[in-house]
């Protein structure tokens, strides 16, 4: 199946499923199938999640009324202007898109709260929601790795102070006036453990092992779950964090926004990530480090 992103039927350790109900044999099927595609493409749908609409009302409104969000340069919560972000620095033209990240605080003071009354308590439920399904994400993976089960699970936990998961949403507004090289989100790969990704419209390509971009459009029920630079770098190379990017859209979808949610993953701050296999192909770096030097990269 190399070069093509699998479907996955996550419902034997869906959130729905008593953890004492899911058999061992069970887990064993699912961690194999997710192995598989993580260890070939680094992407996979999986299927068996609540469906998402959050957030819209926020990005329609004007500028001057989002600007009030706004993410400070040292922090990492608010609203991310249109063309603030350049993934693809090579591009020299910021992604058009618009983002606001959410971090579990309780300082609900730097949310649009006033103006949208469900927006903390939305994003909130989904980021626990979205934890919860990673725990169990992660103990498919450490199985697939020969870890212990719960071995990547005891690496994140979502305490606020001491780890930088975020829920991030993104919003594409419809293509008007596009610059020479622009993209609404330009190549590149993501720096955590994993990423969960709902999306709702085409445009997300892949960069499959042949080095050629291929169309993952979004299939009805599912998420997409792919692997970050910092577990590539963990499983030494043999999880694959594979590049990506949204397009610009033709013909009548060129009217339309589109909207994403990613849910970046990230171990707690102290967490040190040696090569797991002993290999030290990699120097052992902390977990905070590792995403403070790639925060450092210009014009992220
Ligand atoms: O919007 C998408 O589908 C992908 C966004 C993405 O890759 C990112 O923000 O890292
Ligand atoms: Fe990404």
């Amino acid at each position: 199946m190399a070069g093509t992103i699998p479907v996955i039927d996550f419902s034997d350790y869906g959130l729905d499923v008593a953890q004492e109900n899911v058999t061992e044999n069970n887990l064993k099927q699912l961690a194999d199938k997710v192995y598989e595609a993580f260890s070939t493409i680094g992407f996979c749908y999986i299927k068996n999640h609540e469906a998402l609409k959050v957030s819209k009302d926020f990005f329609e409104q004007p500028d001057s009324v989002k600007q009030k969000y706004t993410r400070p340069t040292d922090a990492n919560y608010g609203w991310v202007a249109r063309e603030r972000e350049m993934l693809n620095p090579d591009r020299k033209v910021g992604d058009l898109k618009e983002a606001y990240n959410f971090t579990l605080t309780d300082d609900i003071k730097t949310m649009p709260v006033d103006i949208i009354p469900d927006f903390h308590q939305c994003l909130e439920k989904l980021f626990k929601q979205c934890a919860l399904l990673a725990d169990r994400v992660f103990d498919v993976m450490s199985i697939g790795l020969n870890l212990p089960k719960r071995f990547l699970r005891n690496c994140h936990h979502y305490d606020v102070k001491t780890n930088q998961t975020t829920l991030r949403t993104l919003y594409y507004p419809e293509v008007k006036d596009v610059k020479p090289k622009q993209l609404r989100c330009g190549e590149h790969s993501d720096y955590g453990t994993v990423t969960f990704l709902f999306q709702t419209d085409d445009g997300l390509e892949v960069m499959n092992r042949q080095g050629e971009y291929i169309q993952v459009p979004p299939i009805p029920d599912t998420m997409i779950i792919n692997i970050g630079d910092l577990m590539q770098r963990w499983t030494a190379d043999k999880l694959l964090a594979s590049k990506h990017k949204v397009g610009m859209p033709t013909g009548s979808q060129k009217n339309q926004g589109r909207q994403s949610i990613a849910f970046f993953l990230q171990p707690d701050d102290e967490t040190i990530v040696k090569c797991l296999d002993g290999s030290d192909k990699y120097e052992p770096i902390s977990s905070i480090d590792y995403l403070n030097m790639r925060f450092g990269v210009p014009n992220n």
